[in-house]
């Protein structure tokens, strides 16, 4: 791996600004949860072996303001939803079950099949010192509210992953432009897009020349955990990121992968910085962006588990055996089953942008056919 993110600092975040990071150390519970016997129902606090009753109604408890005697036999209290059992009491007969008259209460229905029905015991959801969030766990709202509720107001996480994104080509112009004799820039968008849910500091350095010397100054005078480019990364004579990275006195780690869309991808380091190098093709740097991009900053961000994580799914149609590239389709869920788009072109944005998942096909995968399972990578 390239980059660790134990070696990274832990900072403290306020939950509403925790959300979507990951938990850099075990949170455990700083109180229990309830913290009394509460009722989950709106009724009377009784004792179960005084059921079917009658009682006396001797005082109410409700949520935030405790009942402060007990109940006795032949007592009851009245008590609403959350509201802290009485002492004495230990089950809660509906008020749907119950006819009151002044201070008499009576049974108007089944009432509690057993003792304890409609309270919620001390400690039922968690004790305290329990773990309710594991290290490397992501801080889904769930988890967030589970932090608050066990007595925390910030968490520990990893800092943001600073990101510097860059274009290169010099048939690129920014988007609005419909000049025909240019291409407007999608990548550095579309990435931007595609990390809007992580935890990434993004520093655009637009677009960039096929130039090696502007190339170079680029990369050296970048400050970032990562940088990414995208286009220049083949074998072309104006294909120039990598010996521009050299130039800027990186290295590169690996070039080229067994892998359809985004082959031409490399890997290397420039200081500190990580560099990834995505092909140009839109699709290409799409699929790249997915599986190395995103699993990354993830990783860096203290995520135990990065990796995307495919699903079996059926087959709406045959597929012919795959060669020996890892092929990543592009395909439609339609009623139950996918169907990849009959065009596979890595520079076809619209067959992208129609598409809500990828067939993942193993290298030298067997010819497969309809109603098949294959596994899939579901798109956001
Ligand atoms: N002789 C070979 N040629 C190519 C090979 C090969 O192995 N041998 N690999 C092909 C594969 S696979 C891919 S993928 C492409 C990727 O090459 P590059 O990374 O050098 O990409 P570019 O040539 O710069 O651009 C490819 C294509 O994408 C357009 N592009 C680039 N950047 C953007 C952007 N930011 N927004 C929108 N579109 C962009 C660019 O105009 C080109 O049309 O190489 C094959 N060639
Ligand atoms: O690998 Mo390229 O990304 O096939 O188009």
């Amino acid at each position: 791996m390239l980059a660790l993110a134990s070696e990274r600092s832990i900072v403290e975040l306020p939950l509403r600004q925790a959300a979507g990071r990951w938990a850099a150390r075990d949170v455990t519970a700083r109180r229990t949860q309830p913290g009394h016997d509460l009722s989950a129902m709106d009724g009377y606090a009784i004792r179960f072996q005084d059921m079917p009753g009658p009682w006396t109604v001797i005082g109410e408890s409700a949520a935030g303001r405790p009942f402060s005697g007990s109940v006795e036999a032949g007592q009851a209290t009245r008590i609403f939803t959350g509201a802290v059992l009485p002492e004495g009491a230990d089950t809660v007969l509906i008020q749907e079950e119950a006819a009151r008259d002044g201070a008499v209460l009576t049974l108007a229905g089944e009432g509690p099949a057993h003792q304890g029905r409609n309270v919620r015991r001390r400690g039922l959801d968690f004790s305290e010192g329990a773990t309710l969030i594991a290290a490397g766990q992501r801080l889904t709202p769930a988890r967030i509210a589970v932090a608050a509720t066990g007595g925390h107001a910030v968490l520990p996480v990893r800092p943001a992953v600073r990101v510097a994104i860059a274009a290169t080509g010099d048939e690129l112009v920014p988007p609005g432009s419909t000049d025909p004799a240019a291409l407007p820039e999608s990548n550095g968008v579309m990435l931007a897009a595609m990390l809007a849910d992580l935890p990434a500091e993004i520093i655009d350095l637009g677009i960039l020349p096929d130039d090696l010397g502007k190339l170079r100054d680029a990369f050296a005078s970048v400050e970032a955990d990562l940088l990414v480019t995208t286009g220049g990364a083949s074998v072309g004579d104006h294909d120039l990121v990598q010996p521009a990275l050299k130039a800027a006195g990186g290295s590169v780690d690996f070039w080229r992968i067994a892998l359809r869309p985004g082959k031409p991808m490399m890997a290397g380091r420039l200081g500190e910085t990580v560099v990834l190098s995505l092909p140009g093709n839109p699709v290409s740097a799409f699929v790249t962006a997915t599986l190395f991009v995103r699993p990354l900053i993830a990783h860096l961000a203290g995520a135990a588990d990065p990796l995307p994580k495919p699903i079996p799914a059926v087959l709406g149609e045959d597929l012919p055996a795959n060669g020996p590239r890892i092929d990543y389709l592009r395909a439609a869920m339609i009623d139950g089953r996918v169907h990849a788009a009959a065009i596979q072109d890595s520079s076809m944005l619209l067959t992208l942008a129609r598409s809500t998942c990828l067939i993942v096909r193993p290298p030298h995968a067997p010819a497969t056919a309809m109603g098949d399972s294959a596994e899939i990578l579901m798109l956001a």
